[in-house]
């Protein structure tokens, strides 16, 4: 029935002010407002609508993204919208597209690497999309391995020009986004060659179609890699590949903030820390933290309200069967990725502050975090992705058979968001970079160099190195000090265990290669430790509002003791604490959950998000999903009409077959 709310009684059951956790969860009220206000654009503009995008052959979902991107990019010139403004439009349109990489890595890229004449000259045509660039860095044969890319742009002193070159197949780039089909720019990576001498890897900027009639430049081969997992998902982006046969660009093209060659081919290196090349990557891996708790709370979202509605067994005597929502395993599975949610929006938050902070320090020729803000936003980054992707997918899965259908929301959003593992470093890679930076800091202790920051707890080895958890009682893991003390313990001993055991190598590389599994564990096991204290550490701020922060405190104890419960073996065989402990933090997080039920629907509904951002049928805020359902349905080409072509080729001639078999 239409107009009626049928999570109304989900929502009466709410022990806390819900407008008051939108404020909470949006960051600010001016944050809250923002997002509101542009989201309710987004959802009653007709171009933005996309109920049918996994009907669009890729021809026409390119399309209609080219055509959304436009009517876009023409209402924020007409309302005026600011930078934030315009980035929360590009969000709730919800469709990846050029403009993701444009604005998230080129013009980022021409900001971290140019000078201050590039960026003058560049960022103007890009601000006003007068050329649209992208990210042209990894190559078919090489993504992780950066060093190892093969273009080449060899400095030739007689023009003063780079000559940019694809030497082999396996040279050609290959996945950039925006490349495929749109960008008439590109930030190219490519091993810089002056007077002989291979400088390694450097950014240009190069012109790749003609601005008049979008024809690719003469020695230019670009096209698109081809369709990606999933209906609609990622097709709507054009990712694309790049080849050069020695195209030339001025000098001036080179990105030279950071090193320089003069115009008589003399290289002159930087005076910051050559990794500063990387920088784009440092910032783009900070908003896949950000935006991985947006991904993840759609889908509990989805699920929250979906588990509320749908039920299933316990009815006796005729009466009301049991809401899936009120099953313990169905509690086990969900609030624990409910509280992940709001801990990846913390940990989002904290490390914006951190990246602020660094990119301030840089400015001043401070570049002692640098190390720190790289390994935990590479650290975080794989943490929050995999936790996201894998969450997703155990979404679909709580929402049973329905959970599978396109309209559910879920296959899509799990088919989007999924790459998210792999873009902007592959997750295992990444974590690798976290422990190497764990091994040096455990190396370095002893040595008088105080461990800072996100390793600070290092410094106390001494006592955690052989502290036993002092819980008694179900209730003493509602100790933020118990819980970091048990997760700072685990994540120094893993380190500590890895550092010995490389030491027992003559060669560090080698045991490193050998210790590679072990050392992931550890770096997992430090970044959890991150996200558990930025949680606790928001508890202890002002938060307002009626019974705000009890849910908050809720939450934040249920994704730590799920963790624990998860990863006990590390618990355990580190000896952080005893199996008897361990079933004590089993027995808290049930009570937890029984405190978070009645609050579910409204924890969901804090994320206050429109029904045309979630495009899902079973996480409808009025929680009318069967008829919708079957309206959904209805509108399949399949159903267009009532026997289906082919009946007369394919379907008649093998029943008649059938027909004169069974007569014989
Ligand atoms: C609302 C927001 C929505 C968000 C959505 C955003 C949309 C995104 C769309 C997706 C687009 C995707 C784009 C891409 O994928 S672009 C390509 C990204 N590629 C990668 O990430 C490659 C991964 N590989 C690497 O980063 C590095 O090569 C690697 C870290 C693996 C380093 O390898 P290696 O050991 O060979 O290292 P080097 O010799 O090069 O350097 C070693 C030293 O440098 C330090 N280091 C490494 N990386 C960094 C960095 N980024 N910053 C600072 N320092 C760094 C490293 O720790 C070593 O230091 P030491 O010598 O001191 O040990
Ligand atoms: C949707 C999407 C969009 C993208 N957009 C862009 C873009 O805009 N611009 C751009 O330049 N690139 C882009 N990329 C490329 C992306 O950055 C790379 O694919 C990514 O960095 C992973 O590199 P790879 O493909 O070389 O993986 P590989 O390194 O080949 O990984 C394969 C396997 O090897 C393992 N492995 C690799 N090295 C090691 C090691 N040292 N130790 C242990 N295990 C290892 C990995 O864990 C993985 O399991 C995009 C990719 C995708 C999927």
């Amino acid at each position: 029935m239409e107009g009626i709310d049928h999570l109304a009684d989900e929502r009466n059951k709410a022990e806390f002010d819900v407008e008051d956790m939108k404020i909470v969860w949006a960051g600010s009220r001016h944050a809250f407002e923002v997002s509101d206000r542009i989201a309710r654009l987004v959802a009653s503009d007709p171009v933005f609508e996309k109920s049918n995008r996994a009907r669009l052959s890729r021809k026409e979902l390119f399309k209609s993204t080219l055509r959304k991107c436009a009517h876009a990019f023409k209402r924020i010139i007409e309302l005026r919208l600011n930078e934030e403004e315009a980035g929360r439009l590009r969000h709730f349109i919800d469709q990846p597209a050029y403009v993701d990489l444009h604005w998230g890595m080129f013009v980022p890229a021409i900001k971290g690497q140019g000078t201050e004449e590039q960026q003058k000259k560049w960022l103007s045509l890009a601000n006003k999309m007068q050329i649209i660039g992208c990210y042209a860095q990894t190559e078919l044969g090489h993504g992780s391995n950066v060093q190892g890319l093969e273009t080449t742009a060899t400095f030739d002193p007689k023009t003063d020009e780079f000559v940019i070159h694809t030497p082999t197949q396996t040279a050609s780039k290959w996945w950039p986004g925006g490349l495929g089909k749109v960008s008439t720019h590109a930030v190219v990576y490519a091993r810089l060659i002056t007077n002989g001498k291979d400088y390694g890897i450097h950014g240009f900027i190069v012109q790749l179609r003609s601005l008049e009639d979008h024809s690719p430049l003469p020695n230019i081969t670009v096209g698109d890699i081809g369709t990606k997992m999933g209906n609609g998902a990622y097709n709507s982006m054009d990712n694309g590949f790049l080849m050069f046969d020695h195209v030339r660009i001025p000098r001036d093209q080179m990105l030279m903030r950071l090193s320089k060659v003069t115009r008589e081919g003399e290289y002159v290196p930087s005076d910051v820390p050559k990794q500063l090349v990387y920088g784009t990557m440092v910032y783009v891996r900070q908003t896949i933290v950000a935006d991985a708790s947006n991904a993840l709370s759609r889908a509990v979202c989805i699920a929250t309200r979906y588990s509320a509605v749908r039920r299933q067994f316990g009815a006796h005597n005729g009466g009301i069967e049991t809401q899936v929502i009120d099953y313990k395993t169905q509690q086990n599975r969900l609030f624990p990725l409910l509280a992940s949610a709001y801990a990846f929006r913390f940990v989002g938050e904290w490390l914006k502050w951190l990246y602020t902070d660094v990119t301030e320090r840089l400015a001043a020729s401070d570049f002692a975090t640098l190390p720190e803000a790289h390994a935990c936003t590479a650290g975080l980054k794989s943490l929050t992705t995999t936790a996201t992707a894998d969450g997703i997918e155990e979404c679909r899965k709580l929402c049973g058979g329905h959970g599978y259908l396109w309209c559910s929301g879920l296959p899509e959003l799990f088919a989007v968001y999924v790459p998210a593992c792999t873009y902007e470093g592959d997750n295992v890679v990444l974590q690798l970079q976290v422990a190497r930076f764990l091994m040096k800091t455990v190396a370095q202790l002893g040595s008088g160099k105080v461990p800072v920051g996100t390793t600070a707890y290092m410094g106390r080895a001494a006592h955690l190195l052989q502290c036993r958890s002092g819980v008694q009682k179900a209730e003493d893991w509602l100790n933020p000090d118990a819980v970091l003390e048990a997760f700072e313990a685990r994540a120094l001993r893993m380190a500590v265990t890895c550092a010995k055991n490389l030491s027992k190598f003559e060669n560090q590389e080698q045991g490193f290669q050998e210790l590679l599994a072990d050392l992931v564990e550890a770096a997992i096991a430090h970044c959890q430790l991150i996200v558990v204290s930025k949680f606790i550490a928001k508890l202890e701020q002002d938060i307002g509002g009626k019974g705000v922060k009890k849910q908050l405190n809720n939450l934040c104890y249920i994704y730590a003791l799920y963790l624990l419960h998860k990863h006990l073996g590390d618990f355990l065989s580190t000896n952080c604490i005893t199996p008897k402990q361990a079933s004590l933090a089993n027995d808290q997080l049930r009570s937890l959950y029984t405190q978070v039920r009645p609050n579910a629907v409204a924890l969901v509904d804090a994320f206050n998000y429109t029904d045309h951002y979630l495009n899902s049928v079973l996480g409808r805020y009025d929680g009318n999903v069967y008829p919708k359902l079957f309206e959904e349905a209805w509108k399949d080409p399949l159903n267009d009409s009532v026997v289906p072509d082919g009946y007369h080729e394919y379907l008649r001639p093998v029943l008649k077959q059938q027909l004169r078999t069974a007569r014989l």
